[in-house]
């Protein structure tokens, strides 16, 4: 562990530490993320959020990238790349193996609570009060099965969704008990912790690599304190043709523009 990380972690446990909190997303390359990074800040600001966000940068993103986000209000904070153990596993998409660097948000200790948002979500109105929700859990959205991105899983092949689980029942007896909560891992409210983050980083190098890589990863290491919250704090795209009976468009506080199409 870095030192400077050694003296925060003593810091905070001293109770020197600011009990602050912030949202934080993640940006890799030097693409067209920067811009959804940029709208996030713009939109946090203009619903008036009263905490900073954080962007956890990995050294691939161009210094010209880091200026505009600084000159956004944004706090950049450089992270190492995590990557998964060597795997012949094929992603749902190539670059996920990139996300596992998401892991790192759980180094900045300087913040007693974070919410993490992905860089292809906007906010438009004010969440500040999922900072107050009781700690100790890992809150975020259920997901969605039913998308192709799926249709490596039984749940797909036999057309099961969380979000609708009566439509067609899981076959017990065949396929054993149904798949836990699963959430997207795009939005979640979390709390940074030197123990945490070596836990996970240590489960990480003994885990499989599987398709959908951190998020799969992240639903298996906090399966027992996930505790799921409204998909009007990040609505889906594909919940608005897959499952448009639980979309209270008038009530969606965060969109996540991830879809195939
Ligand atoms: O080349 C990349 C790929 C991903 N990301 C970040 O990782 C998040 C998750 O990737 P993506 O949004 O593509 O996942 P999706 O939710 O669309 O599957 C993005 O929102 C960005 O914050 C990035 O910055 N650069
Ligand atoms: O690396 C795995 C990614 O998995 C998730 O995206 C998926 C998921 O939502 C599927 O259910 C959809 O079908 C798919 O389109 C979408 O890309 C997270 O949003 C993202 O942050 C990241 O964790």
């Amino acid at each position: 562990m870095a030192p400077e990380m050694v003296a925060r972690a003593a810091a905070k446990a001293a109770g020197k530490g600011k009990s602050s909190k912030a949202y934080v997303t993640f940006l890799a390359g030097d693409g067209d993320y920067v811009k959804g990074a940029v709208g996030l800040a713009k939109g946090l600001r203009k619903v008036g959020s009263a905490y900073p966000m954080v962007v956890a940068v990995l050294p691939d993103v161009p210094e010209s990238h880091r200026r505009l986000l600084a000159s956004q209000g944004c706090i950049i904070r450089e992270i190492e790349p995590v990557y998964p153990p060597e795997s012949q596993t094929q992603f749902a998409m190539a670059y996920y193996v990139i996300n596992y660097s998401k892991l790192r948000i759980w180094e900045f200790l300087e913040y007693q609570k974070m919410l993490y948002l992905d860089a292809d979500i906007q906010v438009n109105e004010n969440i500040d009060h999922l900072f107050d929700l009781p700690d100790g859990h890992f809150y975020a959205v259920m997901d969605c099965f039913c998308e192709k991105t799926w249709s490596h899983t039984p749940q797909y092949k036999i057309g099961y969704c969380q979000q609708c689980p009566d439509r067609v029942a899981w076959p017990t007896d065949e396929l054993g008990p149904p798949p836990s909560l699963y959430f997207n891992a795009g939005m979640f409210v979390h709390e940074p912790s030197i123990a945490t983050c070596e836990s996970l980083l240590a489960t990480l190098k003994s885990s499989p690599v599987t398709p959908f890589a951190e998020q799969d990863f992240l639903n298996m290491f906090f399966k027992d304190i996930y505790k799921p919250i409204p998909l009007i704090y990040n609505l889906v795209l594909a919940m608005l043709w897959r499952h448009p009976e639980n979309v209270e468009l008038e009530k969606v506080k965060v969109v996540h523009y991830c879809a195939a199409v």
